[in-house]
């Protein structure tokens, strides 16, 4: 794992943004189309903002979460609405947003259409994480009623999820697919987190789902 510490969040935005743009950039001088995926939560706010007035081919990168909460899209708790908030705006609007959100009334009736949907612009480029304190990252929580088919090699790239750390239920993307991404990232912030980190590399995926990314993963922390 490479750690990487910020004097501050601000510090940390600017270079988080500036390193997830030119790895998009690189990708695009030798491929028409490039795929970022990104989290949801409170923690890429700053980043998001920062990202979105960054140049690049925008209309050539795809953009989808790593999970969503099944929630409306207006609903506070939607991580489609932090998206459309704080990230596909100014230069980033350009870009092609799949939104996991499809209105059905559970996600297990939007895995097969979105599966379909997703798989063009497979494997992910940039990945970028978030992790809650309790070690779960996408909406892969410990736990999970279907963690062990999400953290398996032969997952699907999607799938839905329950668990009583989570207010609904969930859509996630699994862990080959995240994992096959060719730059991923962690975004963590705050003493807690930080601690929640250290007892994650202890511990198998099953009881720290983020575990499983550690290895090829590049974290960014501030305080
Ligand atoms: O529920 C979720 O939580 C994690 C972490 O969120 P944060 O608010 O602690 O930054 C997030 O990465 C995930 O996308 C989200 O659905």
């Amino acid at each position: 794992m490479d750690f990487k510490e910020y004097p501050d969040r601000e510090m940390l935005a600017l270079s988080l943004a500036d390193r997830l743009a030119s790895q998009l950039g690189q990708h695009l001088r030798n491929s028409e189309t490039a795929t970022l995926c990104v989290p949801g939560g409170t923690s890429p706010i700053q980043v998001f903002e920062t990202l979105s007035g960054t140049d690049l081919d925008w209309d050539r990168v795809t953009v989808f979460l790593g999970d969503e909460r099944w929630v409306d899209g207006e609903h506070k708790r939607s991580n489609g609405r932090l998206l459309r908030r704080y990230l596909l705006k100014d230069k980033a609007a350009a870009a092609n947003y799949i939104d996991l959100y499809t209105g059905d009334p559970q996600p297990d009736d939007a895995i097969g259409a979105l599966g379909e949907t997703l798989a063009p612009h497979l494997p992910i480029t940039v990945a970028l994480l978030g992790m809650g304190n309790d070690m779960h990252t996408a909406s892969m929580f410990p736990g999970a009623d279907r963690l062990t088919e999400a953290l398996a090699n032969d997952a699907p790239s999607l799938l839905p999820i329950r668990s009583e750390g989570a207010e609904e239920p969930r859509i996630t993307l699994t862990r080959p697919v995240l994992s096959n991404a060719f730059h991923i990232h962690v975004l963590i912030m705050g003493p807690e987190k930080r601690e929640a980190l250290e007892r994650a590399q202890k511990l198998d995926p099953a009881e720290a789902p983020i575990r499983a990314f550690l290895d090829q993963a590049t974290v960014h922390w501030a305080e």
